[in-house]
């Protein structure tokens, strides 16, 4: 079986300077991984290359064995948060539905195995009961369940999510966790999911990749979420504390903290 993602010799420059540098990372079928670092660390722009949206100017990228554009009809994305503007003129059903739309069987299904399929959605993400609100009417937590519920319709192999718990309580990013994790066990997506907050997905990592300025480590959490890995990538004494099965990231350098989230300050990259 091809590996869901790879990248080998990845480099990515904006003017001069290296935002990926040499980065190699094979994510197989089934494995969750997740993407760390401060702002401006390359944790989009990774991302972005998965999705063929971005071009490397060294090394190579595979998504599923082949080019990222062309295996983007099977890659899941649940973008950064952006609320809807309030007027939108999509009830919930609708926005989940365009997941199913967009792929080769859409067109041919039948309404009513479409309507099907689209409460099962709904239903996997808890929103059966706002399915016919208009999506600018609900709460950010609630948008971000739809998106979840979207990017799934397309049954994807490998599923690429830009902070998905961010706006959601802890109850929700439990859930909503619990639903990402849920996908590769039961279909064998591979996850990667860029976060400034591991622990909500903690439980869940296989992997994590840590970027910081170029440079980047790659390992099991126990292994590159410690004390002596991060003060050596930043440069200065980090700490990782680990209480009640959280961990707790103390002394991140002021440049490399996360200012336009102003969630709990408490967990990694902050
Ligand atoms: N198209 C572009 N042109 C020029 N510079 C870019 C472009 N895209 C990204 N950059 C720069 O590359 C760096 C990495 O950006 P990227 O968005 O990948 O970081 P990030 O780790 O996702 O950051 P954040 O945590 O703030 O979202 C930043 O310094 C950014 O300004």
């Amino acid at each position: 079986m091809n590996p869901a993602a790879r990248l080998a010799g990845a480099t990515v420059a904006f003017g001069g300077r290296r935002v990926l540098d040499g980065l190699d990372v094979t994510v197989e079928p089934g494995e969750f991984l997740a993407v760390l670092g401060p702002n401006g660390s390359g944790k989009t722009t990774l991302l972005r290359t998965l999705l063929g949206l971005q071009r490397l100017d060294a090394g190579s990228v595979t998504v599923d064995g082949r080019d990222p554009g062309r295996a983007a009809a099977r890659t899941g994305y649940i973008p950064q948060q952006r609320p809807f503007a309030p007027y939108t003129p999509l009830r919930a059903r609708d926005l989940v539905g365009l997941g199913l739309d967009g792929t080769r069987l859409g067109p041919r299904r039948h309404r009513r195995e479409h309507a099907r399929l689209v409460d099962e959605l709904l239903d996997r993400v808890g929103a059966r009961d706002y399915a016919d609100a208009p999506v600018g009417a609900l709460s950010g937590g609630e948008q971000q369940r739809l998106r979840v519920a979207q990017a799934l319709a397309t049954r994807p192999r490998l599923l690429l999510c830009d902070e998905p718990l961010l706006s959601l309580d802890l109850k929700h990013q439990q859930a909503v966790a619990d639903l990402i994790d849920r996908q590769r066990t039961e279909h064998g997506t591979a996850v990667v999911v860029v976060t400034h907050e591991i622990n909500p997905i903690l439980e869940h990592v296989d992997r994590v990749l840590y970027l910081v300025g170029g440079r980047f480590r790659l390992g099991t959490p126990d292994e590159v979420l410690r004390t002596e890995v991060l003060s050596d990538m930043y440069g200065s004494r980090v700490e990782v504390f680990e209480t009640g099965g959280r961990l707790v990231v103390v002394g991140l350098p002021d440049a490399t903290t996360h200012h336009h989230h102003d969630h709990s300050d408490t967990g990694e990259g902050h």
